[in-house]
C-alpha cells in the first residue's frame, strides 16, 4: 500500500526472520500481514535495538502502542539479535476520488459522503462523531454540513455564532471546533432562507461551499448530505470528488427501505459504499442492563449482506449521545474514553481502512524494550 521504497539494512538471515514475524502480525482493519500490506518501510539494527519504520494508510494512533508492544514481543522471542524495538510510525493518506473525471478539491485528500435515505435517523450525529473520531485517530479532518434543509452541525459542534470571512474575496474561512474544520450553510443563511430553496439551487450552492471553503490540508472531508436520494444527493455525488459513502440507518423497516435506495444510488454512480451504520440499534436499560431493540434488530446487517458492503457498527439509543450533541460537545470529545466513543473510533478506523491510501502526515516515535 505504501509508495515509499523500503530501506532494509539487515543481513539476509535476520531480514527474512524479521519480515516473517512482521507479516505474521495481521493489521486488524486491513486484514493483512504488515509486510503484505506494504506498511514496513524501514529496518535497521543498532546494537541490539531494531529500528522499525511503519507506514499506516489509515489513522489508528490509539492502536500504535499495543501494535508496537505485540511486534516487539514477537521479534524479541524470535530473533536472538533483537532486545528492543524502536518504531517510527507515519500516517500516509493519498488523494483519491472514486470518479477520476472530477478534479480533486484543493487541500483535501479524500471525501467521505454520509447519507441516509430517511430523515432523523442520526446521520448528522454520525457524521460529526465520525469526523471527530478520525481526528482522534490522528487525521486532519473537516466536515461540511450539506444538510441544507436542516443544518445542525453548527449547533452540534458548538459554533453557531461563527460567520465565515473571505480573506481573498474568493474563498470562505471555516470554523474550528474540537480540532476539526467545519463549514455549513447554517453559518451563512437562516433556516428559513435555506428551507425554501429548490433542488438545483441548493445543489449548486453546496458544490460552491465544497470548492470555495478554505480547507486546511485535510486528509478527510466528511460531507453530511441531506436525507433522501434525490437530485441534491445525485448532483453532489457527480460534482464532488467523493472517495466513498457511508449509509446511516435505524433498524426500522421504513428506514431500511430508504437506506437500500441510498446504497443503490451510490453504486449506480460508481461511488463505493464503505458500509452501513445502524444507529439507535439497541437500548441498554441503565437500571438492569437489559438490552432491548425498540426499532427491530439486525436490519443494518441484512442490508450490508444483501448489497455486499461492510456493517460498520451499531450505536445504541443513548440519551448521552443526544445530550452531548445538544451541548455542542459530541460524545467522541465529551467522553473520549467511554464506550460510545470507542464504537465511533472503531467505525472511523473501518471507514478509513476501507479507503486505502497514503501521504505522510504525522510522525510518532514509540520505543519499547523487552523489559517493559
Ligand atoms: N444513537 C442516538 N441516541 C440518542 N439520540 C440520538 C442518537 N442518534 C441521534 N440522536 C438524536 O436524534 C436527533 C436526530 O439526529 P440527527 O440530527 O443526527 O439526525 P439526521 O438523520 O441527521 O436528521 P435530519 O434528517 O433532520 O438531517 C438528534 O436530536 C440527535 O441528538
Amino acid at each position: 500500500m505504501s509508495s515509499v521504497t523500503p530501506d532494509f539494512r539487515l543481513d539476509e538471515a535476520l531480514l527474512s526472520k524479521v519480515l516473517a514475524v512482521l507479516n505474521a502480525h495481521q493489521d486488524p482493519y486491513l486484514k493483512q500481514g504488515l509486510v503484505d500490506a506494504g506498511m514496513v518501510n524501514k529496518l535497521a539494527l543498532e546494537g541490539n535495538r531494531l529500528q522499525l519504520g511503519l507506514v499506516y494508510p489509515y489513522p489508528c494512533q490509539s492502536l500504535y502502542r499495543d501494535t508496537v508492544m505485540a511486534i516487539t514481543n514477537a521479534l524479541v522471542a524470535a530473533c536472538d539479535q533483537i532486545a528492543e524495538v524502536e518504531a517510527e510510525i507515519d500516517l500516509q493518506i493519498s488523494t483519491y476520488s472514486a470518479l477520476a473525471s472530477i478534479p480533486p478539491i484543493p487541500n483535501v485528500k479524500q471525501v467521505i459522503a454520509v447519507a441516509s435515505g430517511k430523515g432523523g435517523v442520526g446521520k448528522s450525529t454520525t457524521s460529526v462523531n465520525l469526523a471527530l473520531a478520525l481526528a482522534a485517530e490522528g487525521a486532519n479532518v473537516g466536515i461540511l454540513d450539506a444538510d441544507i434543509y436542516g443544518p445542525s452541525i453548527p449547533m452540534m459542534l458548538g459554533v453557531e455564532d461563527f460567520r465565515p470571512v473571505s480573506p481573498d474575496g474568493k474563498h470562505m474561512t471555516c470554523a474550528n471546533a474540537h480540532g476539526i474544520s467545519a463549514q455549513s450553510i447554517g453559518f451563512i443563511l437562516t433556516d428559513d432562507q435555506a428551507a425554501v430553496w429548490r433542488g438545483p439551487m441548493a445543489a449548486g450552492t453546496l458544490v460552491q461551499l465544497v470548492n470555495e471553503s478554505l480547507w486546511q490540508d485535510l486528509d478527510y472531508l466528511v460531507v453530511d448530505l441531506p436525507p433522501g436520494t434525490g437530485d441534491i444527493q445525485l448532483t453532489l455525488s457527480q460534482k464532488v470528488p467523493v472517495s466513498g459513502a457511508v449509509i446511516v440507518t435505524t433498524p426500522q423497516d421504513v428506514a431500511l427501505a430508504d437506506a437500500q435506495k441510498g446504497v443503490t444510488m451510490f453504486q449506480k454512480v460508481n461511488i463505493p459504499v464503505l458500509g452501513v451504520v445502524e444507529n439507535m440499534s439497541f437500548y441498554l436499560c441503565p437500571e438492569c442492563g437489559h438490552k432491548d431493540h425498540p426499532f427491530g434488530s439486525h436490519g443494518g446487517q441484512r442490508i450490508a449482506e444483501r448489497y455486499g458492503v461492510p456493517m460498520l457498527g451499531a450505536l445504541p439509543l443513548n440519551i448521552q449521545i443526544r445530550e452531548n450533541m445538544d451541548k455542542g460537545t459530541p460524545s467522541v470529545v465529551a467522553e473520549p474514553d467511554g464506550e460510545i466513543a470507542a464504537i465511533y473510533r472503531d467505525l472511523a478506523r473501518k471507514v478509513a481502512a476501507g479507503l486505502a491510501q497514503q501521504q505522510t502526515q504525522t510522525k510518532v516515535s514509540i520505543a519499547i524494550s523487552d523489559d517493559e
